[in-house]
């Protein structure tokens, strides 16, 4: 279901240019961001497309903070293009991303801890009725919304009355994926909603980035675990110091290659060489050196 009226201007409007064949929404062609002198992006090719999820992995500092900026609209890119449904678009605010239907669940949120859940859900784009001067918040039907759109996407929640700091990290990143797919998202940008997460609430963050994906959204999952990467994604992309190092769909990489790539074979390899020579530390566990240092294919440009 899609917002009708009433429910203000700050979600993202869904629009009415869904590509039929699964051909791109969102497109970075040799793309690149210099902070100043600092090339902090170079040469990144990314294609999201409706019904799949692209992974965006990378250690600290690989370029993955940047990457969501651009697609965004918090920052522009200084080199190569971006493309929505196929035609290049440069954004000025993050408006312009919303505008185009791309959304993004930043870490922190951006909850208000001690409003309800429901609130939080029509957070800055709450429904409301009768005429102006008298127009009112319409709590009923704000309250019935989020627990239907919430069950849509398979969470269910005892008390929408509650804090919305009372609930768990993982629900919240929930909550936040469902309000995304009610406010008409057609790209939904996660940054890291796994990071601070145990298991087995990882484990129900990552049903909900699956639920998104067959509801027909491209997610773009950012990610440092590769583990949780491969359990949902359908194409990987590893950034490393700024450049894609490895862009491959799912039938081009294994899980073992991925994580691999990910850890840095090279740098792991002489890790546990290094390991070794200390007493009491158990290297068993780690790859072989030659399975650590095996290249893994590179997709050709454009198979994403
Ligand atoms: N505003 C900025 N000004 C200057 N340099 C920046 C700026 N933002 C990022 N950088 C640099 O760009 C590079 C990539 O940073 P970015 O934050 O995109 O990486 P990241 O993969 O998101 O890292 P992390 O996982 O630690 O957040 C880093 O070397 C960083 O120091």
């Amino acid at each position: 279901m899609t917002p009708t009226n009433g429910t203000g201007t700050h979600g993202a409007v869904l629009q009415d240019t869904e590509p039929e064949d699964g051909s791109a929404v969102v497109e970075l062609r040799n793309a690149g961001k210099a902070y100043g002198n600092i090339r902090a992006l170079h040469g990144v090719n990314l294609t999201v497309r409706p019904g799949q999820v692209t992974c965006v992995l990378g250690d600290n500092g690989a370029g993955k903070s940047t990457l969501i900026k651009i697609i965004s609209g918090l920052h522009q890119h200084t080199e190569g293009e971006f493309l929505v449904d196929n035609t290049p678009v440069r954004f000025t605010t993050p408006r312009d991303a919303l505008d185009k239907g791309i959304a993004t669940v930043y870490q922190d949120l951006a909850t208000v801890p001690l409003m309800p859940v429901w609130r939080n859900f029509f957070l800055g784009s709450e429904m409301t009725r009768g005429p102006w001067p008298l127009r009112r918040l319409d709590i009923e039907k704000m309250k019935k919304t989020a627990d239907h759109e919430l069950r849509e996407m398979g969470i269910v929640l005892d008390d929408l009355e509650q804090p919305i700091g009372t609930l768990s990290g993982g629900q919240r990143q929930c909550v936040a994926i469902a309000r995304a797919v009610y406010f008409g998202a057609r790209v939904l940008i996660l940054d890291e909603p796994t990071a601070a997460l145990g298991v087995k609430q990882s484990g129900v963050v990552l049903k909900y980035i699956a639920a998104a994906r067959d509801r027909g959204l491209g997610v773009i999952f950012i990610t440092h675990n590769p583990h949780h990467a491969y359990m949902v994604g359908d194409h990987f992309s590893v950034l490393r110091l700024g450049t894609m190092e490895l862009s491959a769909s799912r039938e081009q990489v294994s899980l073992e290659e991925l994580t691999n790539h990910m850890a840095g074979g090279t740098e792991l390899a002489a890790l546990k060489h290094e390991l070794a020579q200390v007493r009491g530390v158990d290297v068993e566990e780690l790859p072989e050196e030659e399975d650590l240092t095996a290249p893994v294919a590179t997709a050709p440009e454009g198979s994403a």
